[in-house]
């Protein structure tokens, strides 16, 4: 059994992953985590998440729970993900990470960790996403230098903080190296007034934030009469909160490294 610990465990995913941990045959809940000082201290985190009481109750401080744990699953900002990194490298412990929106200097710090704690790191832990990018790379091969304009449009739910998401990202990413392109240098993340007409080597990004939309990922190849369009579109956390127990599994058998979810999957 995996012990598992849930580290922003009174959040939207934090909640969900209560829910896929006790759902799972192979994983077992060590702990919650919620925000120092929070009025959820001592809260049982089965009665959070919903599921009724299960005897953990959540802390504020990893400290407290260090020997109980095996590996943290982390939903949270980047300077708490940076945090919970140095704690997994100073007690020998694992990590999944599923936090988005780190800037390139948190990307650089989170990367040095890789030779110092074993983790999987993702910005969608969804078995489709992840099979969404293979495809994406095949299109984008056959399409993308053959006058295909390349566009990728996000949609999220209002609560979401950071833009475009991570997985848009990544599929931005995935796309421009399939294509030999730099996202840094084609990426086109707004477009306002007189911007004049399209460059055919840019991958443009579009973001809507409404209501409650769990997380939905166009990439449109787009050329004059036809247009391909690859969509994924989530209608449940479970379906992140799942992947991230398998990848917790998965990972508590593997040496120190940076792993992705296609590695989790077999899908590399
Ligand atoms: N990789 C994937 O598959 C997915 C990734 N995500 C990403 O996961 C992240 C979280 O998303 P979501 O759950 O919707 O966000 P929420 O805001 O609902 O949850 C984040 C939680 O972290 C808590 N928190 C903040 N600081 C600390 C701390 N120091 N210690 C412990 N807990 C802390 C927050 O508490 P408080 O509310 O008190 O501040 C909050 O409960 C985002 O970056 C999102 O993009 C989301 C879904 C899928
Ligand atoms: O914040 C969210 O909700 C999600 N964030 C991830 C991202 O930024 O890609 C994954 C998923 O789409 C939900």
């Amino acid at each position: 059994m995996t012990r598992i610990a849930i580290v922003g465990v009174a959040g939207r995913m934090g909640r969900t992953l209560v829910n896929a941990v006790q759902q799972d045959d192979g994983a077992t809940l060590a702990g919650g985590i919620v925000e120092p000082g929070s009025s959820l201290v001592g809260a049982d985190i089965g009665e959070l998440a919903g599921v009724g009481k299960l005897g953990v109750t959540a802390v504020d401080s990893l400290e407290a729970i260090a020997d109980d744990i095996e590996v943290l699953i982390d939903f949270t900002t980047p300077q708490v993900t940076l945090a919970n990194l140095a704690f997994c490298a100073e007690h020998g412990k694992r990590i999944v990470i599923g936090t988005t929106g780190l800037n390139d200097e948190e990307l650089a710090e989170l990367d040095a960790f890789r030779d110092r704690v074993p983790m999987v790191f993702a910005a969608n832990m969804s078995v489709g996403v992840n099979l969404t990018l293979k495809l994406l790379e095949t299109a984008a091969k056959a399409l993308g230098d053959e006058g295909y304009d390349i566009e990728v449009i996000e949609a999220h739910h209002r609560h979401k903080v950071d833009a475009p998401s991570g997985t848009a990202l990544k599929m931005g990413e995935v796309v421009a190296e399939s294509l030999g392109r730099s996202l840094k240098e084609h990426g086109v993340f707004e477009r306002v007034g007189q911007c004049g007409p399209r460059d055919p080597k840019e991958i443009g990004f579009a973001t809507v934030r409404a209501g409650d939309i769990v997380g939905e990922h166009t990439v449109m190849f787009a050329t004059e009469g036809e247009r391909i369009e690859i969509t994924h579109k989530a209608s449940s956390r479970m379906t992140f909160a799942k992947g991230a127990v398998r990848a917790a599994r998965w990972v508590a058998d593997q040496g120190i490294g940076r792993f992705s979810m296609q590695d989790v999957l077999g899908l590399d």
